[in-house]
């Protein structure tokens, strides 16, 4: 049945004119190719998967004498077909090959005699289709490469006449042109610093190259120091002259472009973001990261794969996702926003360790993890939270956000009829109760945790909590109580296993809208002081006597990889406070679910 069409359309196409082609894969994706025999590549098939000669030379001859490709579309005036599709056939094995128009990334005439460096690199035309057609044009498209990867592919199209060919690129550039969501002007921030040190390399050599393919513009600022990106952006960036920003970085500096962007809109629109309970404008422009930073999750969690190229080509095609952002306050006053995680305790003391040993690059998580780990300490205080009971979904199911996820299409704002009812006794709890409509829990705790989206990472590939959404306007509130080094080492290896982290006795997982923790001691005005003298006290008993086995008072709050300066905060999720150049997670038929080493 499906086979019918195409078919037609060939015979209709040799009637008409057009092209034979020659498909002329660059040499770039060749170690791709000799290894597509494992790979899944969204339907694409090739015939070259197979077998494949050694050297890239023998492989270009091979490719080109195996890949006789015939071009087969109809005439111009039938839109339809060109409305979404461009199809060509391998006729050598009879298979067929659909690109998207919104997945192509440009089109260019090719001066067949001397080939074309419009991208950087040579192609030379083989001499039997230089003379035999002497016109011809290359499309560049989104090729699905393995593990969410997307690469960049070109194809030849010969022909006889010119006026066809140019007929050609033309209708091709006018389809694209009409893709208003594609970006043509980008503001670039690179952090030099991030990671292993490597954007500004990142950004000349993988991305830049790509956007002067897709003829996008780019204003690019190589920041000075810390805050500069942000403080550029809130003040004075001319945001009118661009399609979006673009930050070449870890978390921390997609942060700043956050809090550059959110503060700038609020201002803009007169919205006091010291308010807690103030509605806050969403930001009308868009958010691109290039990772080169350290975790880099909220591009993994938004891409499935920390990969430059993949995250310009996302760019490019003008996907968009919006994406929850949570504001912290303490005592009204704004302190930060956060993206991904909130994290008190482990994650907290984690990261004041860490920011020490920056030297490390991004082992230092490691190190100061396994540190942290072997310390031990936990805090005791209040969590109170207001819990998302009018959503479909727990954290503990096993849906998964993914593009086009039908609970962030909806806000998050869909009755289930599972929803607990809140009551006012809870059996199962009895250290915690309800407080008009708010449920507090007073505990000792490991880890508080707030994650608005998985936080999925390289570390931790279903992250730290997997069915959480990027847009839903909720937050997955994890609270990892006081036990034993052993269990809360199997919590945290569970977060590189299939098994549940959160199926323990000491774990609980509640998705909630807003909520507040106040650490037992304090808080008062002179809270700075207290955690200051704390701090000193408790590490002077602890050096006097080294069996102690207390905990100091506070731990720090880890915000998308900055420490916060107060332990007692309240934080509310705003929906869909931004926007990203992603489109989320794709589905990938295999792959998906990592074997697990062990489970403890
Ligand atoms: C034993 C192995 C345990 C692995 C547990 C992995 C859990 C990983 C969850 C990661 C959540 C990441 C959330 C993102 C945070 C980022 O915003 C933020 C900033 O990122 P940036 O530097 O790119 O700017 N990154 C972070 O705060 C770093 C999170 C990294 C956590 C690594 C924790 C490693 C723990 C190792 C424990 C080892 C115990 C071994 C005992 C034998
Ligand atoms: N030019 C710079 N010099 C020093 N620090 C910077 C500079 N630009 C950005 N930063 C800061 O560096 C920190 C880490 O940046 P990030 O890109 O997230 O890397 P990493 O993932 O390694 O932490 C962020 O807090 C950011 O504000
Ligand atoms: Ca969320």
């Amino acid at each position: 049945m499906e086979k019918q069409p195409r078919l037609l359309a060939s015979q209709l196409l040799l009637k008409n004119s057009l092209f034979e082609v020659s498909l002329n894969r660059v040499l770039l994706t060749w170690k791709e190719i000799a290894t597509k025999k494992k790979r899944v590549s969204g339907g694409i098939h090739h015939p070259f998967k197979v077998a494949g000669p050694r050297s890239a030379a023998a492989a270009l001859a091979w490719i080109a004498s195996l890949c006789r490709v015939n071009w087969m579309a109809h005439n111009l005036a039938s839109e339809f077909f060109f409305m979404s599709w461009l199809t060509f056939f391998i006729t050598s094995h009879g298979t067929s090959h659909g690109v998207s128009v919104s997945e192509i990334l440009a089109v260019r005439e090719l001066d067949v005699d001397c080939g074309t460096k419009d991208d950087g690199r040579w192609q030379k035309m083989p001499q039997k289709s230089t003379e035999a057609y002497p016109y011809a044009f290359t499309v560049s498209y989104v090729e699905r490469a393995w593990q969410h990867r997307w690469r960049c592919s070109d194809v030849t199209f010969h022909c006889l006449e010119g006026a066809l060919c140019q007929q050609w690129v033309q209708t091709i550039r006018e389809q694209l042109t009409a893709l208003t969501s594609r970006p043509k002007h980008l503001l670039v921030y690179i952090n030099p610093y991030g990671g292993k040190q490597q954007g500004e390399r990142i950004y000349e050599q993988k991305v830049a190259p790509l956007f002067t393919l897709a003829s996008i513009s780019t204003h690019v600022i190589v920041t000075e120091h810390a805050n500069h990106a942000r403080d550029h952006l809130r003040t004075e960036a001319e945001l009118k002259k661009y399609d979006g920003v673009v930050c070449v970085g870890g978390d921390g500096m997609f942060s700043e472009m956050v809090h550059g962007l959110v503060s700038r809109t609020q201002r803009d629109n007169g919205v006091d973001q010291n308010s807690p309970e103030e509605k806050l404008v969403p930001c009308t422009l868009r958010i691109g990261i290039i990772p080169a930073g350290s975790t880099d999750c909220i591009c993994y969690a938004t891409v499935g794969i920390n990969d430059p190229v993949t995250s310009a080509l996302h760019i490019i095609v003008g996907d968009a996702q919006p994406m929850d952002v949570c504001s912290v306050h303490h005592n009204n006053t704004f302190l930060r926003y956060s993206v991904s995680l909130l994290g008190y305790g482990f994650y907290g003391d984690m990261l004041a360790d860490s920011e020490r040993k920056r030297w490390m690059g991004p082992a230092r998580y490691d190190f100061s993890g396994f540190k942290t780990f072997l310390t031990h300490h936990y805090y005791e205080g209040t969590v109170s939270f207001l819990p998302a009971t009018d959503i479909l979904g727990t954290p503990r199911d096993k849906t998964r956000c993914r593009a086009g996820c039908f609970i962030c299409q909806h806000n998050g704002q869909l009755y289930s009829e599972d929803a607990p009812e809140i009551c006012e006794t809870d059996p199962d709890v009895s250290d915690s109760e309800y407080k008009g409509g708010w449920r507090v829990i007073r505990g000792k705790f490991l880890a508080i945790n707030a994650a608005s989206m998985s936080c999925a990472c390289p570390r931790s590939p279903k992250g730290l909590s997997p069915a959480a959404h990027l847009a839903d306007g909720t937050t997955d509130l994890i609270l990892v109580r006081k036990c034993s080094r052993f269990n809360f080492l199997r919590h945290l290896l569970r977060h590189t296993s299939k098994y549940d982290q959160f199926d323990m006795t000491f774990v609980e997982v509640h998705r909630v809208r807003r909520f507040r923790f106040t650490p037992r001691y304090c808080q008062s005005d002179s809270e700075l002081d207290l955690r200051e003298n704390g701090k000193r006290l408790f590490s002077q008993i602890c050096r006097d006597h080294p069996a102690c086995s207390c905990s100091p008072a506070y731990s720090s709050w880890n915000c998308d990889g900055e420490i916060l300066p107060h332990a007692a905060i309240e934080v509310g999720v705003h929906c869909q406070l931004i926007k990203l150049f992603v489109r989320g997670i794709e589905e990938q038929p295999v792959f998906e679910d990592l074997p697990s080493p062990c489970v403890v």
